[in-house]
């Protein structure tokens, strides 16, 4: 791999400034912990990884998740393996059951073994953080996709460029860097990655938002990356005040919530404290119609002798003496 650490690799200024907005905490950075890279060998993640090397040399791991659901994941393995022994750089390759529950969607099923995989390597690992390669075009992606299916807040703010999962810390460095660039870049130096055939599957959705509506788009609108990236930060904003107002809240009415309490609320303050409450403990999201249910139902309860039991998410609200008992799905 030629020129690995090029100064004019489109990554690495935004790599720079993302490390400085997020520090590691000062035990990690005096213990020069390493930085772990999640490497599917695609052009992203290909990208990031040697934008990571040239940024921190020696201190960069690579974890390259086989899924084990479709064939080309050996070639995957196989091309993960050769560029990062051609870099220099450790990887560790985890082999994760990634088959689908009923009912859950193959792609999700395989998104949550991945991070639960890379969050135990990274531990595991004694690494500071996670870094995944999604770039500006996938943030429109994740936002468009999200206002198909009428997503509220927390869909519309997009990915977060940093968070947590399963105790280990996760990062997207690359969320303001367009992703043609990146590709041109790698090709301009000649580096390979692979090609997953799956994303041109136009039965899933996102597939499609990116073949069709993603063009469109820039074509009328050229800046649409970025717009788009601002109202999901407008929108994550929005959410965090919803989350100190409702853990306020919830601080005033009791976990769990004391009816009486509740209902002293105003109508909207109740349902973002419902939404809240079954995010934090159970991270379940009602739907709108469930969520305007559940309200009616509170607003009723003014006798002792009023039962709630309504579908609330995939488990049920139940009103247990003076307050409210959510009953997750066994
Ligand atoms: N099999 C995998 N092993 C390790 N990390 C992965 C794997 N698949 C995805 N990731 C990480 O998650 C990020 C987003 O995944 P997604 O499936 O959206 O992208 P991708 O098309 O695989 O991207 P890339 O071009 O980096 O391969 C990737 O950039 C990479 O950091």
């Amino acid at each position: 791999m030629p020129r690995a650490g090029a100064a004019d690799h489109p990554c690495l200024g935004a790599l720079g400034a993302w490390a400085a907005r997020h520090p590691l905490p000062p035990e990690a950075a005096a213990a020069s912990q390493p930085w772990a890279v999640a490497y599917s060998g695609g052009a992203d993640s290909t990208a990031l990884l040697l934008a990571a090397q040239a940024l921190w040399p020696g201190r960069v791991q690579a974890l390259h998740v086989h899924h084990g659901l479709q064939a080309a994941g050996d070639d995957f393995e196989r091309h993960a393996r050769a560029a990062c022994s051609r870099l220099d750089v450790p990887l560790t390759v985890l082999r994760v059951d990634a088959r689908h529950a009923p009912g859950q969607s193959p792609e999700d099923a395989a998104r949550q073994s991945r991070y639960r995989a890379l969050a135990a390597a990274a531990l595991d690992a004694g690494a500071a953080c996670v870094l995944l390669g999604q770039h500006a075009q996938d943030q429109a992606e994740t936002l468009l996709l999200a206002l198909s299916r009428g997503a509220g807040l927390p869909g519309l703010a997009g990915m977060a460029e940093s968070f947590e999962r399963h105790g280990a810390r996760f990062g997207r460095p690359l969320l303001a860097v367009d992703g043609q660039a990146l590709r041109d870049w790698l090709d301009g130096q000649g580096i390979a990655y692979v090609v997953d055939p799956t994303n041109a599957d136009q039965r899933y959705t996102r597939n499609r938002i990116r073949a069709r509506l993603l063009p469109a788009f820039a074509e009328s609108f050229s800046a649409y990356a970025q717009t788009l990236a601002r109202s999901a930060r407008h929108a994550a904003q929005a959410q965090t005040l919803l989350d100190e107002v409702a853990a306020q809240d919830l601080a005033l009415v009791g976990d769990p919530p004391v009816i009486k309490a509740l209902q002293r609320l105003s109508r909207a303050r109740q349902a973002n404290l419902l939404r809240h409450w079954l995010r934090l403990h159970w991270q379940a999201g009602p739907s709108e119609a469930q969520l305007e249910q559940a309200l009616e139902q509170i607003a009723a309860c003014t006798t002792r002798g009023h039962q709630i039991r309504l579908k609330l998410a995939s488990g049920y609200l139940l009103r247990a003496g003076a307050g409210l008992s959510y009953q997750p799905p066994i």
